[in-house]
């Protein structure tokens, strides 16, 4: 294999890490990981179209992204310092933030998505 893709290859095994260590540490992203297969399957049952599906994966994996992004925040947070800092305390509130603020626009982007659906199953 050539060394550039031997790094590729390399990098792709850190990434794969870092997900790893973000599911096992953070119960958020076990329940997000839980509900997002519930959310899925029910998507499958009532026959999304592509684009739906499409527009469900997207919201799904930004939710995913963000926790892990946060997470990876806290750590850094964690790693400069263990004592209270004003600057350390708004870090991990503006990552939380950012993750809250998304999770609202993903579950009314998720009513909006299975209404129509939902309705025309159970009619
Ligand atoms: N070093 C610090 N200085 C100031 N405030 C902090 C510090 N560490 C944490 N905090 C405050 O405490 C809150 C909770 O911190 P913690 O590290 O437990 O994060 P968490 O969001 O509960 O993460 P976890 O998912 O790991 O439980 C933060 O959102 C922040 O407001």
């Amino acid at each position: 294999m050539r060394p550039s893709a031997r790094r590729f290859v390399r990098s792709f095994g850190y990434a794969w890490e870092g997900i790893k260590a973000a599911v096992k540490g953070e119960q958020n992203i076990k329940i997000h990981l839980a509900v997002s297969c519930i959310v899925l399957l029910v998507a499958y049952v009532l026959e999304f179209s592509a684009v739906r599906f499409s527009i469900l994966l997207i919201v799904i994996g930004n939710v995913i992204c963000l926790e892990i992004v946060n997470t990876a925040l806290e750590r850094l947070v964690d790693l400069v310092t263990n004592d209270y800092h004003p600057l350390a305390k708004q870090a991990k509130d503006m990552a939380a933030g950012a993750v809250l603020v998304f999770s609202v626009i993903a579950v009314i982007i998720g009513l909006l998505l299975f209404l129509k659906p939902a309705l025309h199953y159970f009619s």
